[in-house]
């Protein structure tokens, strides 16, 4: 693979000393904390309402820089209003954001710079083709137009589609969508890649090989990668450590083995599934392979849209 470093491509900001990340109130671990010079991610006190909904409560979170991070809930548990307070996308009313040491509230641009985004609605476009689809994003982030072509290539590469580049996006298989949205984000050699449910609607194929590119891409770059997912064992297989949100909070947090081994005692050989249950209250919804396989893009458009509206 030859994707760039991310500081290969743009200057990386100077990290601010940071106070150390405070504990969610709730984190029934011991699991250390990210240490906090090196946060891709700090959260604190972040509330968010939509009306009387309070989609998110509170939330305290540190991800790691070069962690691959989980952000496990049920619908509705507030997942996706997290991420997109932390993509700059909705405002901070109450709390604080920081991403790699810059305040989202007022150092947006120099945030979003850092920033690959892979939203849950669908932002390929059917009508044009894999490459141009990479094209368009690396015009839209700004990529030096005598870099573009190269790093519109190995994007594609990157995510298995320099074969089918040709072809209009509108004739890809889902997992193929997914990839082609990954290759979008990655055009730009983020810093922190933020995926939100990034396998939805997606066959158990098609989501280990989405699985496959993200961890390949991670390790040949070393980038943050934030993750929200309701499948447990994508979490569990996939993710260095993942937090358990519910009702806008974070009920646990830890890496998969770790929040395991706490319900030991409890339970014989729990899974992350019981975890949740445990904190939580209530089981998630879902978190099965239960997707009908050869999807392709209406209907990825059609799940997602759904998914967004049950939401
Ligand atoms: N634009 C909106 N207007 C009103 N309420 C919203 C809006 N977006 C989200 N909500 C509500 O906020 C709460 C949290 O939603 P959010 O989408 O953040 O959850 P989620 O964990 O990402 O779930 P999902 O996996 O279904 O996207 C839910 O009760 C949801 O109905």
């Amino acid at each position: 693979m030859t994707l760039p470093l991310p500081d290969q491509v743009s200057e990386p900001p100077a990290e601010p000393a940071a106070e150390p990340a405070a504990e969610p109130a709730t984190a029934p671990t011991a699991e250390p904390q990210a240490d906090s010079r090196s946060a891709a991610v700090r959260c604190s006190g972040l509330e968010y309402a939509f009306g009387d909904t309070k989609a998110v409560d509170g939330l305290d979170l540190t991800v790691g820089a070069g962690e691959v991070f989980g952000l496990l809930g049920p619908n509705g548990a507030g997942k996706t209003t997290a991420i997109r307070a932390i993509t700059t996308l909705l405002p901070v009313p109450v709390g604080m954001i920081q991403v790699f040491g810059h305040d989202t509230a007022k150092e947006k641009m120099a945030v979003r710079r850092l920033l690959g985004y892979v939203p849950q609605q669908l932002s390929a476009d059917g009508g044009l083709t894999g490459r141009e689809n990479v094209s368009l994003f690396a015009r839209v982030f700004d990529v030096p137009r005598r870099e573009r072509a190269a790093r519109v290539a190995e994007a594609l590469e990157a995510v298995g589609l320099s074969e089918a580049a040709e072809r209009m996006a509108g004739t890809y298989s889902g997992g193929m969508v997914r990839r082609l949205e990954l290759a979008q984000a990655l055009v730009s050699a983020p810093r922190l890649l933020i995926l939100d449910e990034p396998t939805i609607g997606l066959d158990p194929i098609a989501r280990t090989s989405v699985w496959e590119r993200i961890s390949e891409i991670r390790a040949a770059t070393g980038m943050t990668v934030l993750v929200t997912t309701h499948y447990m064992d994508e979490a569990e297989q996939y993710c260095d450590r993942v937090a358990l949100m519910h009702k806008g909070r974070i009920r646990a947090l830890g890496t998969p083995e770790r929040l395991k081994a706490d319900l030991a005692d409890v339970l014989e050989s729990p899974t992350l599934e019981d975890v949740f249950r445990h904190h939580a209250g209530s089981g998630l919804q879902g978190s099965s392979s239960d997707n009908a396989d050869g999807e392709d893009f209406r209907d990825v458009r059609r799940t997602r849209r759904t998914a967004t509206r049950v939401g």
